[in-house]
């Protein structure tokens, strides 16, 4: 199990939970729009710390990134290994070399 897998089950086990138990159960009490909201919010940080080149600020930003995108899945209950399966997918359909190498049709 990745560090990714790991927080997506914590997540998953705040879904319910009282609001008050914890930062995840709150936020996902205010909904899939709410957690959506925050994703992006977050998204816009990282991406001004990107462009300062502030490597420990994109470090510190992308961390928030991906706990508030595994956030955002759960709200809308779409499975981590979903994601993570449409990438493995795409590894396999994409790329100059790989093309290169299909035949012709
Ligand atoms: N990785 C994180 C994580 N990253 C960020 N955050 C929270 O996300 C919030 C985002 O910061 P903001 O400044 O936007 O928050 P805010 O200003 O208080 O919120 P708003 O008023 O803007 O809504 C912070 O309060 C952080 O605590 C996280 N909260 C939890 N986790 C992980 O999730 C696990 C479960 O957390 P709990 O559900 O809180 O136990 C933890 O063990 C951690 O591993």
């Amino acid at each position: 199990m990745s560090i990714l897998h790991d927080l997506a089950a914590t997540i998953e086990t705040r879904k319910g939970a009282d609001p008050d138990s914890s930062w995840t159960a709150k936020l996902l009490a205010k909904g899939p729009e709410k957690c959506a909201e925050k994703f992006g919010e977050e998204a816009i940080e990282a991406i001004i710390e990107a462009v300062k080149g502030n490597r420990n600020g994109l470090v510190s930003e992308g961390a928030d990134v991906l706990y508030h995108f595994l956030v955002m899945l759960a709200a809308r209950d779409v499975a981590l290994e979903d994601v993570l399966s449409e990438l493995a997918r795409r590894q396999g359909t994409s790329g100059i070399a790989e093309k290169a190498a299909r035949p012709e049709g």
